[in-house]
């Protein structure tokens, strides 16, 4: 997957407006999300080992917030010949676009739906997997319960769903430690304390992370069976909720 090198929060900004999945973040969003999240790359390919091992045959599976692809990619690897149906949504055209060529770059008989739709609106149905990854950290607080109770009623049973955010942490010396951890990886992967700062104002009004605890609460007030943390690194996590 070809990308270049995120550079967008480089320079001083005059004004800096909040942080969109536009066309410039599109092209740099392979290399910004792999400098950015800790873990990211194992995330990924453990996406497809669930796949492989919870994906049944005519099921679909559903890769909400999909961006470039990644998710999808990795799932698609390990589920050739099981006549699936991936439905791969995000509302940016941008990432639609990049993600289109991703997709057609590989070969495979599993059929891909690329939608530009919003997730709260997508209708969801016979899903053996659905998958947000970094995605329900972007919705409004108000609007999780009801897509993640969307995504449950769309399940079948013993279907799995996996959620990986950024977490916040109610103790506040632990939230500042793994916090300062987090901006350590990014220092370490090259970026400026410019770049650190200007992009941490531009999510302030557009990523607000939840707790473990409210992660969990969700999960099981929507009715799923199983729920556990299955990775985490610093302030990142990745879920997992068998239905
Ligand atoms: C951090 S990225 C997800 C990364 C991707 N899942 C991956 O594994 O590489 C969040 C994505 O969610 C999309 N998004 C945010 N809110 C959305 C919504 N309401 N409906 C559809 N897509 C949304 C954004 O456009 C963005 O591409
Ligand atoms: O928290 C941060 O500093 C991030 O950069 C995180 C994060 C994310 O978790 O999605 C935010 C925006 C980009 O999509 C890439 C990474």
């Amino acid at each position: 997957m070809k990308s270049q090198q995120d550079t967008i929060y480089a320079n001083v900004a005059n004004n800096i407006t909040d942080f969109q999945f536009d066309q410039r973040v599109a092209g740099v969003f392979n290399d910004m999300i792999r400098r950015s999240v800790p873990g990211y790359a194992q995330i990924i390919n453990t996406i497809g080992d669930f796949a492989n091992r919870f994906v049944t045959p005519q099921s679909n599976i559903y890769d909400l917030g999909s961006s470039l692809g990644s998710a999808t990619l990795s799932i698609r690897r390990q589920i050739e010949g099981r006549e699936c149906h991936i439905y791969a949504i995000d509302n940016s055209q941008s990432m639609i676009d990049r993600c289109t060529e991703n997709l057609a770059a590989y070969v495979s008989d599993i059929k891909v739906n690329l939608l530009c739709a919003d997730i709260r609106e997508v209708e969801i149905q016979n899903a053996s997997m659905v998958v947000l990854n970094f995605t329900l950290q972007f919705l409004p607080i108000q609007d999780r319960n009801a897509l993640i109770k969307r995504v449950y009623d769309g399940m079948l049973p013993g279907g799995i769903l996996i959620i990986s955010e950024k977490l916040f942490f109610e103790d506040n010396q632990i939230q500042q430690l793994l916090d300062e951890q987090h901006l350590d990886f990014k220092r370490a992967n090259g970026y400026s304390e410019l770049e650190i700062s200007q992009k941490r104002s531009a999510l302030e009004n557009v990523m607000r992370p939840d707790s473990l605890n409210v992660h969990q609460q969700r999960i099981t007030e929507s009715g799923f069976s199983h729920f556990s943390i299955w990775f985490q690194c610093f302030n990142f996590a990745s879920m997992v909720a068998i239905k």
